[in-house]
Formats: structure tokens, C-alpha cells, sequence
């Protein structure tokens, strides 16, 4: 029988091939992103990470298995030293410092992003939070392959080093979870695992929005003066 998450994959299929597409991920194939743009995205990716952190934190609290709170514990360990690699490359690029890009506000989609993760941690079991956390590495890994594969860049290229942090990873991170889930899926009704593939799927469907928020500047609608911060 099909692996559980293999049939995830299938599903989201149409959404991978979109964020292929998309003109953020095609600006990072060549090199073509504006400044704005690059630290926007890292503006939401910083707090996006802070909470994803956060939320390996909630599935550590249901974990019964040893071995899987490592796994937790170990990835909350590489988002917080090394997964600010890729950060980095955005602002040499953009010509910031990382410290400039810290402590924003998240923006309408990384906020529903993150809300959606939490939910299903909410409502649901381990399994769902895993179901909600997996695109997160499934596509950044398929992203990185993928343009490593087409351009082959040349250590010139301004996003060689965000290309290779996220393409020579394999699929370690989104194997370990996948196997998480394919485990748990065993014992499962038809109904829970139509509860994971939702998860799953609109965890998908943020995955392209944070990278047309990225791209667009999307923000909250009205721009509040100064005089909205609490004793300004
Ligand atoms: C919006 C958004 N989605 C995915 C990643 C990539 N990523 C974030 S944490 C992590 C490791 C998972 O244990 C990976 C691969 C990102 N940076 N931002």
C-alpha cells in the first residue's frame, strides 16, 4: 500500500508545481529580487520561525516516544543555529543586518500561517501538528533541489549559498517527519486522515502565500502612526 504522506504529496501536487512557478522562487533562480522584497521576507521568516520553533515545543508536550522528542528537540536546536544561514544570504544581498530585520510584527498571511499550525495543534493529536508542520520542509527541500538542478549555480550567483542550504539537504528533516506520520496514519479512520490531508493541503496553500507576501509587500491594510504603540 501507498505511503500515507505519499498520497499527501500526490494531492498538493498542483500547489508545489505553483510555487515552482512563483515569482519569488523564479527571483531567487535569477537572482532578480528587489531589496524590499528580500527583507520582508525575512522580516516574516525571522517571527515565522519563532513560532514554528514554538510549535515543536507543543509537539514535544505530546509526544510519548523518545525518540521522536529528539527529532523535535534536535530540529528546534538547528532552526535556532543554523537555519538563520539562509537569512543571512538575503541581507548581504539586500546589504542589511540581520538585527535590522528582527522584532517585526507578522504580516496578514505569516500570521494566518502560523494560526493555522497552532489550530491544528489545538484541536488535534500529534499527528495533526506534524501534518501542518511538514510542507515547511517538503517544499523549501524540492525548491532548493530544483533549482540546483537547473541552474547549477556558480558560487557567484547572489543565492548560491541559499540554493545549497535548502538543495543539499536531501530529504532528511522531511523524511524523519514524513516517517512520523506514515507511522501514526496506520491506525487511523478514513475520516482522521481526511482531517491530516486538510491539514496538510492548507498548510500547502500558506507555504504560496508567504512567497506571494514576500513578494507583493503584503501588510495590514491601514498604516497606524507611532501613537499606536502603548505610552508613545
Ligand atoms: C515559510 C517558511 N517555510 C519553510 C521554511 C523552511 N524551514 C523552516 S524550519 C525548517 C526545518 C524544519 O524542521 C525548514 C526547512 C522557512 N524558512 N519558511
Amino acid at each position: 500500500m501507498a505511503r500515507f504522506t505519499e498520497e499527501l504529496r500526490s494531492a498538493a501536487d498542483p500547489i508545489f508545481q505553483a510555487i515552482f512557478d512563483h515569482p519569488f522562487v523564479r527571483g531567487i533562480a535569477e537572482g532578480t529580487l528587489q531589496k524590499a522584497q528580500l527583507m520582508h521576507y525575512v522580516k516574516q521568516d525571522f517571527e515565522y520561525l519563532n513560532a514554528y520553533i514554538r510549535i515543536y515545543g507543543i509537539a514535544i508536550s505530546r509526544c510519548t516516544d523518545r525518540s521522536v522528542m529528539a527529532l523535535f528537540n534536535e530540529q528546534i536546536s538547528f532552526i535556532l543555529n543554523s537555519e538563520t544561514h539562509p537569512h543571512q544570504n538575503f541581507c548581504e544581498v539586500a546589504g542589511v543586518t540581520y538585527e535590522q530585520l528582527q522584532g517585526y510584527p507578522l504580516a496578514p498571511s505569516a500570521d494566518h500561517y502560523v494560526r493555522h499550525m497552532l489550530n491544528a495543534a489545538h484541536e488535534g493529536a500529534l499527528e495533526d501538528i506534524v501534518a501542518a508542520m511538514l510542507p515547511c520542509p517538503w517544499t523549501y527541500v524540492e525548491i532548493g533541489r530544483k533549482l540546483l538542478d537547473e541552474i547549477n549555480p556558480e558560487p557567484s550567483h547572489p543565492f548560491y549559498d541559499w540554493m545549497h542550504f535548502y538543495g543539499d539537504r536531501e530529504f532528511g528533516i522531511t523524511e524523519q517527519l514524513r516517517h512520523v506520520l506514515d507511522d501514526s496514519a496506520q491506525t487511523l479512520t478514513p475520516a482522521r486522515k481526511q482531517r491530516l490531508m486538510e491539514h496538510f493541503l492548507k498548510s500547502c496553500q500558506l507555504e504560496y502565500m508567504f512567497w506571494d507576501m514576500a513578494y507583493r509587500l503584503e501588510d495590514w491594510p491601514v498604516d497606524l502612526p507611532q501613537a499606536a504603540e502603548v505610552g508613545a
